[in-house]
């Protein structure tokens, strides 16, 4: 369950070059995949192909042997993505996002409630629950992100620089529950720019001049 595949693969935008050639990888069930780069380098652009939300020029990107035709049927395969950009509705509160996005994904209300208060606690939010994302600071946001995405349960969690904004004690917070997330079962591919959150992970995947390679022996 959850593993996802990508062989082969071209990556880029319109008629320009390659972001990314040639990329091969499986990352697995129970596993917390590091994929680094400095700014530029692909992280968000193999991200948004694992998601579903970019089709690679050549080669596959698959969930359990499945090609991925695009977002929607990524989602109908519980693969998550906590954006980088936070993808947050600021007219909402935080419970709001959250909610909202459990019940879009066939929760139920009380499914909801519960699961929102559950993960807005795990980020060090209860206090911030009835806030509108506007808010909120950018630490806080790029938490209640995080909250939204977790309280999904996915197969696959993609979670894209989902700690850049954080301070030491909740970026650790952060990288405890991508590795329970990886403990109950979820493939988990975490997009840093961060060494040390790096070295945390189980595999690193490193993109520097429009290849992949794996760093470490
Ligand atoms: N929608 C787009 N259209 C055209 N080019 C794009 C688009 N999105 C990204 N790119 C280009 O693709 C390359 C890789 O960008 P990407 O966002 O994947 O890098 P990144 O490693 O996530 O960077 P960062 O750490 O700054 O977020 C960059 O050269 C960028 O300009």
């Amino acid at each position: 369950m959850g593993t996802l595949t990508v062989e082969g693969a071209d990556f880029g935008y319109g008629d320009g070059d390659p972001v990314l050639s040639g990329v091969t990888l499986t990352a697995r069930a129970g596993e917390v995949l590091a994929v680094t780069g400095t700014s530029g380098a692909g992280k968000t652009t193999l991200l948004n192909a694992m998601a579903g939300l970019l089709s690679p020029r050549v080669g596959t990107v698959a969930v359990d042997g499945t090609a991925l035709t695009g977002r929607d049927h990524a989602v109908s395969l519980d693969v998550v993505l906590i954006p980088q950009d936070n993808g947050l509705a600021a007219i909402l509160t935080a419970a709001e996002n959250v909610s909202v996005a459990v019940i879009a994904t066939g929760g139920t209300p009380a499914d909801a409630r519960r699961r929102t208060a559950e993960w807005l606690e795990a980020l060090g939010l209860s206090g911030q629950a009835n806030q509108l994302i506007d808010e909120l600071s950018g630490g806080q946001q790029q938490r209640a992100a995080l909250a939204r995405g977790l309280a999904l349960h996915g197969d696959i969690v993609l979670a894209d620089e989902v700690t850049s904004e954080l301070d030491a004690a909740n970026r650790q917070r952060v990288l405890d529950l991508l590795r329970a997330e990886a403990a109950r079962g979820a493939t988990v591919v975490f997009a840093t720019h961060d060494p040390e959150a790096a070295a945390a992970c189980d595999r690193e995947l490193h993109l520097a001049d429009g290849v992949a390679t794996w760093p470490r022996p």
